[in-house]
């Protein structure tokens, strides 16, 4: 349903996609999981039709990105991270504008609106002005308006983020009854890792490439090992100590001392008696979708959006001197 070869996408000096190549399947829940810029959304945005590739190649429902791109755009739902609906209108009659501008025929417009909202749990609010709804209901909306011209893939940026989690895994519900109910392939961006559990396969993204892809369960058995965490009154010393004393390669994440065991519950006994350092706290856990991105990329997902967020920092501050 979606193919992608050696996708690029450059602005000026930076390299947001750097070569993507992944297909996904008819059918399929395909999520893109990475920090904050790490180039999920231009990718998507590619796909829609909305950034043009500097190079490479991508179909869309069979339909070229670059050469066919009203075709792309007949056969695919969009909900993006910011809201497009009209707060001044309701939600029936914001479905019913979406239909007319993608010429859904009119005698079809009033079964599909039922069908959508009622998927989405809006039916009896249909005529309510969406003004009055809460942020995940309006997110709910959305999802049902970009499902209105029965779209073959729909398309969704972080539908989740800034929700509460009761919100979240509702929406999560509905998308899952969705895919039950219509023939439709999901692709979706998110930086929530318990949320890329939910999809079929995912790409890890960072820094514009796909550094791993396969289906969740795939990924976390290629960590094997469990995480083991220790606070530690001195870091350095306690990375030496664990290299000298049981040659494991650990590193600092989030302030603490992380590294990879097999058996990890049955090893911290061992840490304490043959570890010559103050020991503040320590956590086990199995391998997580974080884990998994750390071994591809040495960091956790928070680390990588800080330091992203600092080298925009440092930028903003040359561009400031620099007037
Ligand atoms: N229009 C643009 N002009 C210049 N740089 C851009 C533009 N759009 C994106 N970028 C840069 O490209 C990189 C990837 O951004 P992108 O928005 O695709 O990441 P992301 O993974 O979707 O992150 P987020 O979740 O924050 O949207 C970033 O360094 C970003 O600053």
């Amino acid at each position: 349903m979606i193919e992608v070869n050696e996708l690029r996408k450059t602005f000026g000096d930076v390299e947001a996609v750097r070569g993507v190549s992944f297909s996904v399947e008819p059918g399929e829940v395909f999520g893109f999981l990475g920090p904050n810029g790490a180039g999920k959304t231009t990718t998507i945005n590619m796909l829609c039709t909305l950034a043009k590739p500097t190079s490479g190649f991508a179909t869309v429902a069979g339909h070229d990105v670059m050469t066919a791109r009203d075709d792309v755009r007949r056969h695919i739902g969009l909900v993006f991270q910011d809201p497009t609906l009209d707060g001044y209108l309701t939600a029936e009659q914001n479905l019913k504008l979406h239909a007319e501008l993608y010429g859904v025929e009119r005698a079809l417009v009033p079964g599909r609106m039922k069908q959508v909202l009622e998927m989405v749990g809006l039916y009896d609010r249909k005529d309510s002005v969406v003004g009055t709804f809460s942020g995940g209901m309006r997110r709910r909306l959305e999802i049902a308006r970009g499902l209105m011209h029965s779209p073959r893939v729909l398309f969704l940026d972080e539908p989740t983020i800034g929700l509460d989690p009761q919100t979240r895994s509702s929406i999560w519900r509905y998308i899952h009854e969705l895919r039950e109910r219509e023939e439709i392939t999901i692709f979706m961006t998110t930086h929530y890792m318990d949320e890329a559990e939910f999809c079929d396969r995912i790409a890890i993204m960072d820094q514009g490439e796909i550094v791993a892809l396969d289906t969740p369960a795939a990924l976390k058995a290629q960590v094997g090992a469990d995480r083991v965490r220790i606070g530690t009154e001195d870091n350095d010393v306690a990375i030496a100590a664990l290299r000298e004393a049981f040659g494991l390669d650990a590193t600092v994440s989030e302030g603490e001392v992380t590294f990879y065991v097999e058996e990890g519950a049955q090893f911290v006994p061992r840490l304490f008696n043959e570890l010559d350092v103050a020991i503040t706290s320590v956590s086990v856990s199995r391998p997580s979708l974080d884990d998994v991105f750390m071994s591809f990329t040495g960091k956790t997902i928070r680390d990588a959006e800080e330091d992203s967020s600092k080298m925009r920092n440092r930028i903003m501050m040359q561009m400031a001197t620099r007037r």
